[in-house]
């Protein structure tokens, strides 16, 4: 008889305002989805988010439009509530971004790099930076990448 292993837990935060970014996020938790026989997979509005949801999970996916060349104001919003109470965590998950810019992106995940590091996480995964309307493409990416950090976690790559 063989004993079940726990699952893992993977977590997506992400913001959208105008719908793209949750298009996104929605395409990679399909794509985490995959690999539900082994990992479990939340979706949390950044605005909803708390600490006990870092806590939880093992790895984590954040999701952001780029505004003003820097991450959503909500998503920096659940980085002010949770960095300091995560601190005594020293919760070093592996973690990736997904980017819905207008013309670049760049700047949204260099800063979200910054703080991440800080917490301190560990970035696994090349970030995706969808630019402009969302296509079958960018679905197809972030699909692919909730599927790789899923799938990575429950074969213990990471
Ligand atoms: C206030 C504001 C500022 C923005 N600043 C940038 C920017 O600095 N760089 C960029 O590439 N796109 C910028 N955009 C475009 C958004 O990143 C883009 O429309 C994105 O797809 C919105 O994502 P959402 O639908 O998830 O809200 C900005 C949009 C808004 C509303």
């Amino acid at each position: 008889m063989t004993t079940p292993t726990a699952k893992k837990h993977l977590l997506i935060v992400y913001h959208t305002q105008s719908g793209n970014t949750g298009q996104l996020a929605e395409a990679v938790w399909r794509g985490a989805s995959l690999e539900s026989e082994s990992v479990e997979t939340r979706l949390v509005r950044a605005a909803d988010g708390q600490l006990e949801d870092l806590l939880w999970c093992d790895a984590v996916l954040f999701g952001t439009p780029e505004n003003f060349g820097y991450m959503s104001g909500m998503l920096k919003d659940f980085f002010d509530r949770t960095y300091y109470p995560a601190e005594p965590y020293e919760l070093n998950r592996p973690y990736g971004l997904f980017i819905s810019a207008g013309n670049d992106g760049t700047g949204a995940v260099r800063e979200c790099d910054r703080i991440l590091l800080g917490y301190p996480m560990k970035k696994v995964l090349e970030p995706l930076i969808a630019r402009g309307e969302i296509t079958a493409e960018h679905l197809a990416s972030a699909e692919e990448l909730g599927q790789t950090l899923a799938c990575g976690l429950s074969m213990g790559v990471f």
